[in-house]
């Protein structure tokens, strides 16, 4: 379980949340500007809160009291950027071993199992540029997911992507979330994918967490085929 409940003023309003997560994921959802990547820094230590506390079970991960700051490096956080942030210089192979520590046979059987789930085994040599946007979306999941992180942030990670390919990578995510059993934490600001993909969602507004807006029952989702 992961327990976030802190403040962090911002240039023009405070961000203040507080939610709890098991293994499932969480979705957080609003406008442009309401704090949403900026709540993921502060789970992955990039950023320190004001005040408050970010507990992973028993682990302190920051505390204002106890003035508790846990480095990024030690948290077991993997963070999927909306660019996806991979070397272009590095074929798929490297991208997904890069700041793995250990060359062992459990690293080796994880990277096999990566590649088979997400279907990218016939990419390995291939270089970042020769990759269509589903592709490089997969390969940057199949990273993060190869450092073994104990919790996934996920920023926009569909938003560069066609409908169709959107629609297939949900699934994969919901797959892949199932299989880790970790939470995922995911920042969206499209409502049917909020939908399709969150055990839980969080509505924020200007740094706050609102009810869900009135007419959110009625918005269709579709999920690969599956209406909601
Ligand atoms: N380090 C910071 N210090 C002060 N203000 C910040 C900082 N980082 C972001 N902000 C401001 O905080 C607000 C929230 O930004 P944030 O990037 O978290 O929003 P967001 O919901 O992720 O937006 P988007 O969907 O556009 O990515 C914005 O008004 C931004 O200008």
């Amino acid at each position: 379980m992961l327990h976030v409940d802190i403040k962090k003023r911002l240039a023009d309003f405070t961000l203040d949340i507080h939610f709890s997560v098991q293994n499932n994921i969480v979705v957080l959802f609003g406008p442009s500007g309401c704090g949403k990547t900026t709540t993921l820094r502060c789970i992955a230590g990039l950023i320190k809160p004001d005040e408050g506390t970010i507990m992973k079970g028993e682990q302190v991960f920051f505390a204002s009291e106890s003035n508790r700051f846990i480095p990024p490096r030690y948290r077991r956080i993997g963070y999927m950027f909306q660019d996806y942030a991979l070397f272009p210089h590095m074929n798929v192979r490297r991208n997904i071993w890069y700041g793995v520590k250990k060359n062992n046979s459990k690293a080796n059987e994880l990277y096999a199992r990566l590649m088979s789930l997400l279907r990218i085994g016939h990419l390995a040599g291939r270089y970042i540029h020769n990759l269509s946007g589903g592709e490089k979306q997969r390969v940057a999941l199949a990273r993060a997911l190869m450092a073994e992180p104990h919790i996934l942030l996920l920023d926009e990670p569909l938003s560069a992507l066609d409908h169709d390919t959107r629609l297939e990578l949900q699934v994969e995510l919901k797959k892949m979330q199932q299989i880790w059993d970790i939470p995922f934490i995911l920042v969206t600001h499209d409502a049917n994918e909020a939908k399709a993909l969150g055990d839980q969602l969080l509505f924020l507004e200007r740094g706050r967490q609102i009810p869900p807006p009135s007419a959110w029952d009625s918005y269709p989702v579709q999920c690969y085929g599956v209406s909601y």
